[in-house]
């Protein structure tokens, strides 16, 4: 079973319980081209592909040999032969909160950080790793996508979108269906997400973001299925704080249009990764930053479509609107312009004057969800929201 590509490599010695694991994945992941990898000891799903193993030895430990694919660049594959952590290679990206969960095999994984969590996004992360583990051992990912099979087919996340700019002039909505946040509590008590949906439809919101994060947000995955199956007509979008792949088959499986992946939590290589996955299962991609740092890391990664600009600090719940603003100036702004990238802004959009200013700032497209979802009327709050009626 050995196969010869060009590019570097290395080895890993794993129990032969982990290593039949790999072998499956692997089986399966060769009709994909790539696999998802867990080495013990970091968790990663790093684009690598298995050359050969070697299983049997007396110490019950195999030797899995693994080679990049071509697209992970050979300097982060060296960090992988050189033994560093992700936490450390997510450090030197600028990414301040750890990981915390030996994830991949089961919930039986070790707590390695002794510390508290720093941070409201490092708490949301740590408690998601748990969930992700638990999730992942009830449905294996072999079973999502037999799952996925069933799911609606994708639509065209990005296409409504532009059709949305074109049509109005105005930037195109992403409304959220969301009942809560961290910062705010809950923000509507009689939350019922299909009216909601159906409300933000029939009033002009180009696609749906539907919050699946049940612990901070009280959103959930049946959110998705749901609203998909009560026949709304607007691509959605899976909020969620994606960490593991499997996320993404399950967004999927539940009928999601796009997905959020956000720099402040993922490194480069699961950002490249993860946007590979989600374009061969016809998902599109919002890769949400924060800061010029987290710009400028993921303006250097090919074929990203729509950059989402948060003017909310996950870590500190700070919303200043003039961060879409400030990272839209000068260089930035205009390599962003150049790769035909379109800027969501995200969070704290309140009236026509927010939304005209970030219109200006170079933003084609907003996601709002507090601003519409505590009003009386979620639907009718859109025209007041730009100031006109926007589903003509
Ligand atoms: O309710 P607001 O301020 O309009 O914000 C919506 C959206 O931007 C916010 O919910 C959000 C942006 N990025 C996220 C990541 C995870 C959870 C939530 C978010």
């Amino acid at each position: 079973m050995e196969r010869l590509i060009a590019g570097p490599s290395f080895k890993v010695r794993v129990p032969i319980s982990i290593s039949s694991a790999v072998n499956r994945a692997h089986c399966l992941s060769l009709r994909r081209g790539f696999m998802e990898l867990a080495i013990p000891g970091g968790r990663t799903p790093v684009p690598l592909r298995c050359v050969k193993w070697d299983e049997g030895n007396t110490d019950e430990q195999a030797t899995l040999t693994y080679q990049s694919e071509e697209f992970i660049n050979a300097v982060e594959v060296r960090e992988w032969e050189c033994g560093k952590s992700l936490n450390d290679i997510a450090a030197k990206q600028g990414i301040t909160i750890r990981r915390n969960y030996h994830s991949g095999y089961g919930s039986k994984g070790t707590t390695i950080e002794k510390d508290p969590p720093r941070n409201i996004l490092e708490q949301i992360i740590w408690d998601k790793e748990v969930e992700v583990a638990q999730y992942k051992e009830a449905i294996p990912l072999e079973t999502l996508k037999k799952n996925m099979e069933n799911a609606p087919p994708a639509r065209d996340f990005f296409g409504a979108l532009r059709e949305s700019y074109l049509r109005t002039g105005l930037p195109a909505l992403i409304a959220e269906v969301k009942k809560a946040s961290p910062s705010k509590g809950v923000l509507r008590e009689d939350f019922d997400p299909v009216e909601i949906a159906k409300a933000y439809e029939k009033n002009g919101a180009a696609c749906l973001s539907i919050l699946t994060d049940k612990k901070y947000f009280q959103g959930g995955f049946e959110n998705l299925e749901v609203v998909r199956k009560a026949g709304v007509q607007c691509p959605l979008l899976c909020k969620e704080f994606v960490i593991d792949s499997w996320q993404i088959y399950y967004a999927r499986s539940k009928g999601a249009d796009a997905i959020l992946l956000i720099a402040a939590v993922l490194p480069d290589v699961d950002i490249k990764y993860m946007t590979l996955i989600c374009r061969e299962l016809g998902l599109t991609v919002i890769v949400e930053v924060h800061n010029e740092r987290e710009l400028d890391r993921v303006l250097k990664i090919d074929g990203i479509q729509l950059i989402g600009i948060n003017n909310r600090n996950l870590e500190t719940f700070e919303v200043d609107i003039s961060n879409t603003k400030k990272l839209l100036e000068g260089e930035r702004g205009q390599l962003v312009r150049q790769k035909g990238i379109k800027v969501v802004g995200e969070s704290g959009l309140f009236t026509p004057l927010d939304i005209s200013y970030v219109h200006d700032a170079g933003v084609r497209v907003v996601l709002v969800g507090e601003s519409l979802i505590k009003q009386a009327d979620p639907g009718k709050a859109i025209a007041g929201l730009f100031g006109k009626d926007i589903s003509k």
